[in-house]
């Protein structure tokens, strides 16, 4: 395949992404974000914009350990009226010592007049003052030519020669942004075609926005008409109505348009797990209606169609969802659930003979467990757990008598209100009965804490087990306070593990506790431990 057939994936849902209204990433979710899309095979990680928020700063003070991809500083060009080596803003985005700097700049005349007030010709210079300057500080710069499209309209020559004076001053990439969201595919298409024949394809760059629901095939006819960067997010988040949704642009550039692409074969098989992660990251629920990865992608129910698909899925399916890790369901036979768990089976390492009837049992435990609310996706601990439970492959640990929390909420001798939470667990380990009690500022804390005072003196290794993340999600919240809860606990250890457990009650304290019970079995199973 020539270098032309590469198409380069920049991912933007740590920085355009979190311009999404209601969306609030921590430092520590962008870590772990960055993480899963370095895993995912993503070619550049745009990690935010150092110095304008104190999250950003303390994503950047700790920069992730990235395998596979780049990770890139965003930041604008530098102000008018200054040097780009005496901008403030500019020097704190160099200063973070990421190896990929990306640059906002404009690229549309009316906009240097009205948004900024200025000269276009003082615009160009900044472009190519601060593009020129980020070389000297970073291995490779890029340029995202803001308003692009508008410009363009308006204005070609201007639009162009800020291309060109970014690629002079030595920008790697020149990223057309259709920043409002408002061009069609197909003069995307043209105008992207328009560029490609001045300048090479491969330092050619497209950025969408959703606006008028045309962001993916707007990134696609770009990259028909040459261009080879392509940029989105994570199931399309972003500034008003979104960014171009990197997990359908993936599938179709590889499996539709045949570009290479950063990721393998087996990587793109994790995508639907990788959004639907994402969402779980959100707490949001997953759009069930989402191309190639949504759970009803490749659900089949009406009669017609589920009888032809079991001749031969072709009949109603556009690629094979294995191909993305999606999976088939077939509302009138079990047989697709029963494939389903056995490639499961195999990810995790558990040998099963296919005709095992446990994996009917189990089949019937994870359908019966998800009608009442359950969700394996996000929770691969949790599933891993049962299916080794239904093989008898568990030892008990531990057994649990009961458990008691209680909060209090009043005031303190200094006359400070403070709420304060105390939690009794009783349980039996090796036969013996013990009980402890133990506080915390919550009354999961307290019930964390409790537990993990009984264990660690029979399990020391579970003193390394700490708790990362803590999601509830109201499953019907018709039934407002008596509403069922799902409690998702994110799990790390000492050893470097990580994994993710799930609990559902309607009372939100026992859901806590289901998914902090699994998540210490696991860790236990994991690290070698008997049991009784
Ligand atoms: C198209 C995009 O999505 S670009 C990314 C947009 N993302 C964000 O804005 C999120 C992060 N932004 C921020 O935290 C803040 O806006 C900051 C820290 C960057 C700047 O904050 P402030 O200094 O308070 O400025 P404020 O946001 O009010 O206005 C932007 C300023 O940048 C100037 N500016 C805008 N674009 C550019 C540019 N490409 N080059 C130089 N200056 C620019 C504007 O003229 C304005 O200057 P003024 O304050 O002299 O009028
Ligand atoms: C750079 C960017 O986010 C835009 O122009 O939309």
């Amino acid at each position: 395949m020539s270098q032309s057939d590469r198409v380069y994936l920049y991912d933007t849902t740590l920085r355009d992404g979190a311009q999404t209204m209601g969306v609030d990433f921590s430092a520590a979710d962008k870590a772990a974000i960055a993480r899963e899309l370095d895993a995912l095979g993503i070619d550049y990680i745009e990690g935010g914009w150092p110095g304008a928020n104190p999250t950003d700063d303390a994503f950047f003070a700790a920069l992730p350990d990235l395998s596979r991809a780049r990770l890139a500083a965003f930041g604008m060009t530098r102000r008018a009226g200054r040097s780009a080596a005496n901008d403030p803003g500019l020097s704190a985005v160099l200063g973070v010592g990421a190896p990929v700097v990306t640059l906002v700049g404009k690229t549309w005349d009316f906009q240097c007049k009205v948004a900024l007030g200025i000269d276009p010709d003082e615009n160009r210079r900044m472009v190519a003052d601060s593009v020129a300057h980020a070389t000297t500080r970073a291995g490779e710069v890029m340029f995202d030519a803001e308003h692009f499209f508008d410009g363009y309209r308006d204005n070609a020559a201007y639009a162009l020669s800020c291309l060109e004076a970014a690629l002079e001053a030595g920008a790697r990439w020149v990223v057309l942004c259709d920043t409002n969201g408002g061009t069609l595919p197909e003069e995307v298409e043209r105008m992207v075609g328009e560029v490609t024949a001045r300048l090479p394809g491969d330092r050619v760059g497209i950025h969408c926005h959703n606006d008028t629901a045309t962001a993916v095939a707007s990134s696609l006819a770009a990259v028909r008409a040459g261009a080879r960067q392509v940029q989105g997010t994570v199931n399309g988040l972003g500034e008003r109505c979104g960014n171009a949704d990197l997990i359908a642009i993936i599938p179709s550039l590889m499996l539709k348009m045949g570009f290479e692409t950063g990721l393998a074969g087996p990587d793109l098989a994790r995508l639907t797990q990788v959004s639907r992660k994402f969402d779980e990251r959100l707490n949001r629920a997953p759009n069930r209606h989402a191309a190639y990865v949504g759970e009803s992608a490749f659900a089949h129910k009406g009669g017609l169609h589920v009888s032809a698909v079991e001749k031969d899925p072709r009949c109603y399916e556009h690629i094979i969802p294995d191909l993305v890790g999606n999976r088939r369901q077939i509302l009138v036979s079990d047989q697709s659930g029963r494939s389903n768990v056995l490639s499961r089976f195999r990810e995790i390492g558990i040998e099963v003979e296919p005709d095992n009837p446990k994996i009917a049992h189990l089949l019937e435990e994870v359908k019966l467990r998800e009608f009442n609310g359950y969700a394996y996706d996000g929770a691969e601990a949790s599933f891993e757990l049962l299916a080794r439970e239904v093989l008898d492959e568990v030892p008990v640990f531990f057994s649990l008598n009961s458990f008691r929390v209680i909060d209090e909420r009043r005031w303190n001798a200094k006359g400070e209100l403070i709420t304060l939470s105390e939690a009794t667990v009783k349980a039996t380990i090796h036969g013996q009965q013990t009980m402890t009690v133990a506080e915390g500022n919550g009354p999961v804390s307290a019930l964390d804490t409790a537990l993990r005072k009984i264990l660690i003196p029979v399990y020391p290794t579970i003193a390394g087990l700490k708790l990362v993340d803590y999601k509830v999600r109201i499953l019907n919240p018709d039934a407002a306070t008596n509403a069922v809860t799902r409690v998702l606990i994110e799990s790390a250890d000492d050893r470097g593990g990580r994994w993710t457990t799930v609990g559902v009650s309607s009372n939100v304290i026992d859901a806590s506790y289901i998914a902090l019970r699994d998540s210490v079995i696991f860790k236990l199973m994991r690290d070698g431990e008997t049991g009784e």
